[in-house]
């Protein structure tokens, strides 16, 4: 090839820019010309790894992310939680307008604190009126630290007219169940013959649970039950003025409520039968002020701390966008049905629960518990090219209980005389799932593991983030080598 002198005014500076130097030896024009073909390569593989991009898009072919946690009925390891935290970064809108729904959800775990407050007085005073007849085996899970039963404080007249008081709670706890879920789903099947007032105490402390649909969301928030969705922004949905709502009554038990909950005895008293209600799931005694409002709406937080237990799968679509990447089309499974065929699998384990046995079996631990799914899970065959990655969840939760002076190595005796410490716990376990991670995965993969606090937006975002960008990548390495 000759070369023209480069002296035009009107030449392209394009074509200057990349025109061989003039005088080119042989050698200089090979080495030019590999040069140029490697860039070509790239800029190929780039084009193709677009057009794999589009190609996923045009098939619709989703990506399919499964949250698990401990298995069904053993629960409450985040799962929802996380879900609502992929809700609210992707699909804010969709979240707002859940607001009404999780705001019955919240007075509902307002009036199950209050309950349990009162199935407690009610022991007390079972106690005082026959001191030396044993306890009915009613009743809660712990019920082998009740050899102190005779110890429980004495009630005053006083308590026991804030306890009548506060009754209409019950109703409101039966009517939110009632409303949550029409079918009754009470984990008990009996629960829902009885009235409340006569419902066993055991029965009565077991927690309502919804069907995976989104059926219940719309029974409560005007937005989704109606297709007048255009003022969601400020609207959050609520009707205050829907005769069922039971903001008034809540409101009028307001520092009924309060002086309950900040009564020296009453606190004596749970404290003797062993109930923290501060680490029971949807706890908000501390927010009553707040919560008992009359035109409450729920944050954003409040929405996280919310607890409605979920049976079934339920699926979740998003559409995400990673960066400068094609968006696509997203289905994240709460709880898990689909064994294969998933992408990743966000897998929950609570930390926190180091000093808890499972509700059904109290003889198994429940950190234990989810050590073993989680080896299970690790070494499944059919879910070898399944991207895993550990949330060691509830780290606020395990932190609080050590500084409250909780062992650790009390529970988990291999951890021996190490310290008492946050750092030196979770850095133990995530060793312990990475451990399992590596020897028990059919064939070698990275572990990828976060310590997290679900009910933390801020933290939880940055985390999801990363696990978006991650799933991603594989998701369209995979499509690029089939
Ligand atoms: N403090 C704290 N609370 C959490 C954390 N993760 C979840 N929770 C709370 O724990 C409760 C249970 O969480 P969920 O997300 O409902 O648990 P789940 O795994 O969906 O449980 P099931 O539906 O019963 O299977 C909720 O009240 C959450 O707000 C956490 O990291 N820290
Ligand atoms: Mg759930």
């Amino acid at each position: 090839m000759t070369r023209r002198s480069v002296t035009s005014e009107d030449e392209d500076p394009l074509t200057l820019a990349i025109a061989p130097p003039p005088n080119e030896t042989p050698t200089q024009r090979d080495q030019r010309l590999a040069e140029e073909k490697k860039a070509k390569e790239i800029s190929d593989s780039i084009d193709e790894e677009i057009n794999v991009q589009r190609l996923a898009e045009k098939k619709e072919n989703p990506v399919k992310v499964l949250l698990l946690g401990m298995l069904p009925g053993q629960s409450e390891s985040g799962k929802t939680t996380t879900l609502k935290n992929f809700q609210l970064i992707n699909s804010p809108k969709a979240f707002k307008a859940e607001r009404a729904s999780w705001r019955a959800v919240i007075q509902l775990n307002v009036a199950r604190s209050i309950r349990i407050i009162i199935d407690a007085m009610s022991r007390a005073q079972q106690a005082s009126a026959s001191p030396n007849s044993p306890l009915a085996p009613d009743t809660r899970d712990d019920i082998s630290i009740l050899d102190s039963e005779n110890e429980l404080p004495t009630l005053t007249a006083e308590h026991l007219k804030l306890k009548m008081r506060l009754s209409p709670l019950l109703q409101v706890e039966e009517s939110l169940w009632r409303r949550l879920s029409p079918s009754s789903a009470f984990e008990s099947e009996t629960s829902h013959l009885a009235s409340i007032t006569n419902v066993p105490h055991s029965t009565r402390s077991k927690e309502v649970y919804v069907q995976s649909s989104m059926a219940w969301k719309s029974t409560f928030s005007r937005l989704l039950s109606t297709s007048t969705r255009s003022s969601v922004d400020s609207d959050p949905g609520i009707d205050f003025d829907d005769p069922k709502d039971p903001g008034v009554i809540l409101n009028n038990c307001r520092e009924d409520m309060i002086k309950l909950w900040h009564d020296p005895t009453i606190r004596n008293l749970l404290n003797v039968l062993r109930i923290r209600l501060e680490d029971t799931p949807g706890f908000f005694l501390d927010d009553l002020e707040r919560i008992t409002e009359l035109r409450y709406v729920p944050s954003d937080d409040d929405i996280l701390k919310a607890r409605l237990k979920t049976m079934g799968v339920s699926e979740h679509r998003f559409v995400l966008r990673t960066g400068n990447m094609v968006s696509r089309d997203w289905r994240v499974f709460d709880v898990g049905g689909a064994r294969n065929s998933v992408d990743a699998i966000i897998f929950l384990a609570p930390l926190s629960c180091f000093d808890q046995s499972l509700v059904e079996d109290p003889a198994v631990n429940r950190l234990e518990d989810s050590i073993l799914l989680w080896r299970s899970i690790v070494s499944n065959q059919l879910l070898q090219k399944t991207e895993l990655i550990l949330f060691l969840n509830k780290c606020d939760i395990l932190e609080a209980k050590l500084e409250s002076g909780i062992q650790f190595s009390k529970w988990v005796i291999s951890y021996g005389d190490r310290p008492n410490t946050f750092e030196g716990t979770s850095k133990y376990m995530k060793k312990k799932f990475g451990t399992i991670h590596k020897h028990n995965s059919p064939t070698p993969r990275t572990f990828y593991c976060h310590f997290t606090s679900v009910t933390d937006i801020k933290s939880t975002f940055q985390i999801l983030e990363n696990v978006k960008d991650l799933i991603v990548r594989k998701s369209l390495a995979d499509s690029h080598m089939l």
